[in-house]
């Protein structure tokens, strides 16, 4: 089959799996030439197959030697359907890693369910009997809950609507978007989803069934951004779950676990090109940041993770014990400048302020498209075997 993007909204519908490989390939080689990391060496990596979490799984086993166990929830290929992005990610990256003498099992499913988590335990207990570090991942649209409520999350504001510029995914032009605010229940779903409560049952449930180290460490992630974006970002919904997840880590250490989160850089995922006015934020950001020399991608801001924080005895965190790896997004001069590009920017000098380019560049590797060394007009087999725990 020759596999071709086909984009729909924020989405692209088709993933290619050379091209998949080629990123997972990619991410390993920026790793293995970075100084090794002394940290856990039996991880386990909630939301592993895409993002964030997959570049954490990447330095894990490249930069620490760990033995990874990844959960997921991806899509095989079927008939004329490709798989999932995360699908072809994980196969590329368990190949690579078995090939490199580690340890990496992958369970795909519902990690908010018990049934997911029971099947974590066994694993673990069977495999590496105890972990050292949690990498909790997720970014759901929504959540069934075991008594069978599902909730799903909404990216709204929380008290007035919010009108901003933003990039018409479609056509490359700018237009404004206003977002509504959302209910007070639309609110509590999103916190439900997207807040800290099924991490601390991870932790919980793992600590029950005695499989942590005694010195285990677990981080989650968060965005804070810029004030361009506060009004639907770290004012709205998503910054409501976020501010749940923050109480989460407190009280998780208050119960004595090493609980931190760290608060990335925004960039190019399949969670966040879901956000509206948030991708034209990230192309003027990556224009300003590119420009000032300072960019990173997702493997570079886990490595810097991983290096620079997680593997320090005190790591350096902020007032609210949060790792601050957004550090040069959040640079005055960087955020002036944004601030300047964004009252600048109209869609006829779109390129002037915003590496749109870039942009789709990044979503259209996120998928395994647009990388010059895969030959797309070749016949590829979409059926890729993943070696799922059962
Ligand atoms: N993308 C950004 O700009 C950005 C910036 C800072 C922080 N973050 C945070 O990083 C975390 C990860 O986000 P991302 O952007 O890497 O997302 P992503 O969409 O790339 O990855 C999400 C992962 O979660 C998995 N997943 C989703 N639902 C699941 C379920 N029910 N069970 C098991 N796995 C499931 C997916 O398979 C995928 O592996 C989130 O907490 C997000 O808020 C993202």
């Amino acid at each position: 089959m020759i596999i071709k993007p086909r984009v729909k909204d924020f989405i692209c519908l088709t993933s290619h799996p050379e091209g998949c490989k080629e990123n997972v390939r990619r991410q390993i080689e920026y790793v293995k030439s970075q100084p090794k990391v002394e940290l856990g060496k039996r991880v386990l990596v909630l939301g592993a197959s895409t993002g964030y979490g997959l570049a954490s799984r990447i330095c894990a086993t490249y930069a620490s030697g760990a033995s990874t166990i990844g959960v997921i929830f991806d899509k095989p290929a079927h008939g004329k359907r490709t798989a999932t992005a995360g699908w072809y990610n994980t196969a590329a990256f368990e190949e690579f890693a078995k090939n490199d003498g580690y340890y990496a099992k992958t369970i795909n499913g519902d990690a908010f369910s018990q049934t997911i988590k029971e099947k974590t335990i066994e694993l673990i207990k069977k495999d590496l009997g105890k972990i050292d570090m949690v990498v909790y991942s997720l970014a759901a649209p929504r959540r069934t809950t075991d008594d069978g409520t599902m909730y799903s999350s909404v990216l709204k504001t929380v008290d007035e609507p919010f009108t901003a510029k933003t990039l018409n995914l479609k056509t490359n032009e700018l237009t404004e978007a206003t977002l509504p605010p959302a209910t007070p229940e639309e609110v509590e779903a999103t916190i439900k989803v997207m807040g800290g409560e099924d991490w601390a049952d991870w932790m919980h449930a793992l600590k029950d069934a005695d499989v942590l180290t005694e010195n285990a460490c677990t981080v989650a992630y968060s965005y804070i951004g810029s004030k361009i974006t506060y009004p639907i970002y770290y004012e709205g919904t998503i910054g409501a779950a976020k501010q749940h997840l923050y109480k989460t880590a407190d009280a998780l250490r208050q119960e004595g676990f090493n609980a931190i989160i760290s608060v990335n850089k925004a960039l190019v995922t399949q969670s966040s090109s879901a956000i509206p006015i948030v991708p034209l934020y990230v192309a003027v950001m990556y224009r300003v940041m590119k420009d000032k020399n300072v960019h990173e991608g997702t493997i570079e801001q886990m490595y810097r993770l991983w290096h620079e924080y997680l593997s320090q005895p005190q790591p350096k965190v902020d007032d609210e014990h949060r790792i601050r790896i957004d550090d040069l997004e959040m640079r005055d001069d960087v955020q002036n400048t944004i601030f300047e590009y964004w009252d600048k920017v109209t869609t006829e000098n779109l390129t002037q302020y915003a590496d749109v380019d870039g942009y789709w560049n990044d979503f259209y590797n996120l998928f395994g498209f647009g990388f010059d060394n895969v030959d797309y007009d070749a016949d590829v087999n979409p059926e890729v075997n993943l070696d799922l725990v059962e």
